[in-house]
């Protein structure tokens, strides 16, 4: 058994003039333990609700989610908020997900807070700052609030806030999707370093091919709630076989000119991540 398996998930949403829309429609796929899989398509086609539907943060209308052999369907309530101290998100927007009122180190120390209520003080201060300088941050910056931050810094928070509880599974939606391309880089160089170090489990929601590329071991691509490929990254990206998947991977080479330095940053992670495949016996 994965470590991750989702089976036939559906998910319907009522249109405003009424019409039903099958935002997933019976999705399926597995997540070995420390891989990292990419899902990939175009907006709308239902990847952040594919997301949600895995963590259970929206109730699925079909279909079931296993997560180191749990039903997270059949969990109750209460056990699945103890069980999401191991499953985390960091969303797209890090300055909307984190409250602007809040200092740093109380927003990175919440998850803390629900899940070892009895932790002394002085210990969780001590693991947000451990945990902000794991993330790439300064632990002085547990006195500041998230407007005095850089959008980076933001989402280096949000990472933090994600992983201090020590997760096994992260779910990224669309991480770096409002940074610019250079801060981008580093970040997703972060979290690739953060998956090997801890032994993450990712499933990573990305519009961006080259971002998926850097960043994954496996790809599945999404087309109007369908899973219309999957597969190894090294086989999906380097020989597609649906339609979709060309159509997507040749928009990929109309690239704006003044983000070239920036994508050869993301290059040399695709680079990097393509010698470690080959060293994984993944290579073409
Ligand atoms: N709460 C909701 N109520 C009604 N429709 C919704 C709701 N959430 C999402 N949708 C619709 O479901 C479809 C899939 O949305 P979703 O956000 O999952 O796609 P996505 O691939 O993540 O897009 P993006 O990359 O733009 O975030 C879209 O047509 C969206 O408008």
């Amino acid at each position: 058994m994965a470590f991750i398996e989702a089976y036939d998930l559906v998910k319907r949403y009522i249109r405003p003039d009424g019409q039903e829309l099958v935002a997933v429609d019976h999705v399926g796929f597995a997540i070995e333990r420390g891989d990292s899989l990419g899902v990939i398509g175009e907006s709308g086609s239902g990847k952040s609700t594919l997301a949600r539907l895995v963590l259970r943060l929206i109730e699925p209308d079909g279909g079931s989610v296993s997560i180191d052999g749990v039903d997270v369907r059949g969990l109750r309530k209460g056990d699945l908020r103890r069980r999401r101290s191991g499953w985390q998100i960091v969303f797209q927007e890090p300055f909307a997900s984190l409250n602007p009122r809040m200092r740093i180190e109380d927003i990175v120390a919440e998850p803390l807070v629900v899940h070892e209520p009895r932790l002394p003080a002085k210990e969780r201060r001590d693991r947000v700052v451990a945990i902000l300088e794991e993330v790439g941050l300064s632990g002085d910056l547990i006195e500041r609030r998230p407007g005095h931050l850089s959008g980076g810094q933001q989402q280096r928070v949000g990472i933090a806030r994600a992983l201090i509880t020590d997760p096994s599974f992260v779910v990224l939606d669309e991480p770096t999707a409002s940074l610019d391309m250079t801060i981008r880089a580093s970040v997703l160089r972060t979290l690739e370093r953060l998956r090997r170090d801890r032994g993450l489990t990712y499933l990573f929601i990305s519009h961006d091919i080259t971002t998926v590329e850097s960043m994954c071991t496996h790809v599945a691509v999404m087309r109007h709630g369908q899973l219309v490929e999957d597969g190894a990254a090294c086989d999906v990206l380097s020989s597609p076989q649906a339609p979709y998947t060309k159509e997507l991977l040749s928009a990929r080479l109309l690239v704006d000119p003044g983000e070239n330095r920036a994508r050869r940053e993301l290059e040399d992670l695709v680079a990097a991540e393509q010698q470690s495949k080959e060293a994984a016996g993944c290579a073409e």
